[in-house]
């Protein structure tokens, strides 16, 4: 932090990202009434490459680079990210010091035409790049053909109003953020869709040695989401996951906040074989949760498809 009174957030353009940037300024604002908090906003290679699948150019690294360099050599003090885009690990002095409440964790179905997953007629298209959201339309429905989208969430919205699909999947809260709710025709229950680990929840990336900023920080930080987050991103980590992966894993917390149930899903991205675990475990110990559901579905053969996927060039 170069100077005390003024933090500067680096954030890529997108409306979403913008919105969670300025989200977490008026936290920042509100906490400490002192600070003046502006945005720096910047181009990530990602957001120049929009045709080609994210796993063929590098994933979703791609869109986080830019943002990290920008902290590195002191242009930025902190970048905002969805928890479920963020890689597993930081480059060198680089780190998450919080994660803030989550919002809703859901993915939605959207169809201008249609009320539900169940209710689309035989061989719709359904748009997604997502392996996770695709393979779990695949296994519910096998005679709908789901086809690549990517772009962010209004030129997703764009292509869907052009008639390119019957129906696409988002994430909910993404439209909520963007005052888009009343897009969203049905809300996908964690059965019909489990969510990306982290899914819904933001977290602060910022450099290791900044003490100062990490205490400013630290009233963001919800103990509830991070507790659900750290058992998610513990599955994943252990199934070795990177981002783009048909991997779900979702955590909620019971008995007053004391036990963490957690379910986690591999899934071939065909949607041919789809592998479910699901655990209770202590709150205070989110990482062995994660662990453990993780190596059911590896004792269930996930490691297998997860080699395919990673090692085919044809997966996508
Ligand atoms: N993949 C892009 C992305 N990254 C985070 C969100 C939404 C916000 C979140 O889940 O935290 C979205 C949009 C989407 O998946 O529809």
């Amino acid at each position: 932090m170069l100077d005390a009174n003024r933090l500067r957030i680096a954030t890529r353009k997108s409306a979403l990202a913008l919105w969670q940037a300025e989200h977490v300024k008026t936290l920042l604002e509100q906490f400490h009434p002192h600070l003046s908090v502006e945005l720096v906003p910047l181009s990530t290679r990602g957001d120049q490459i929009l045709d080609t699948p994210l796993a063929k150019i590098g994933g979703k690294a791609l869109f986080v680079k830019e943002l990290e360099e920008a902290m590195l050599d002191g242009r930025a003090d902190l970048a905002v990210h969805s928890m479920k885009d963020v890689p597993m690990q930081f480059p060198e002095g680089l780190g998450l010091s919080v994660i803030l409440e989550s919002g809703a964790p859901t993915d939605a179905f959207v169809s201008n035409d249609h009320a539900s997953l169940d209710a689309l007629p035989e061989g719709a298209r359904v748009g997604t790049s997502s392996l996770r959201r695709g393979l779990q339309v695949s296994a519910r429905r096998p005679d709908l053909e789901v086809l690549p989208l990517r772009g962010n969430v209004q030129t997703r919205l764009g292509k869907l109003d052009a008639g390119d699909f019957e129906a696409i999947i988002l994430a909910t809260t993404g439209l909520q953020r963007l005052q888009l709710a009343d897009r969203i025709t049905a809300e996908l229950t964690p059965e019909e869709s489990l969510p990306a680990c982290g899914q819904g929840a933001l977290g602060i990336e910022c450099r290791h040695d900044d003490a100062d900023l990490i205490t400013l920080l630290a009233p963001l930080d919800h103990i509830p989401t991070a507790t659900r987050v750290r058992a998610e991103r513990a599955l994943n980590t252990r199934l070795d996951g990177g981002c783009q992966v048909p991997i779900g894993g979702y955590a909620v917390l019971e008995n007053d906040g004391d036990t963490l149930w957690l379910r986690g899903l591999v899934g071939h991205p065909d949607g041919s074989v789809v592998l479910r675990a699901e655990s209770r475990g202590s709150a205070s110990e989110p990482e062995s949760l994660g662990i453990r559901v993780a190596e059911d579905l590896l004792a269930q053969g996930a490691g297998e498809i997860l080699a395919e996927v990673y090692g085919g060039a044809d997966s996508e």
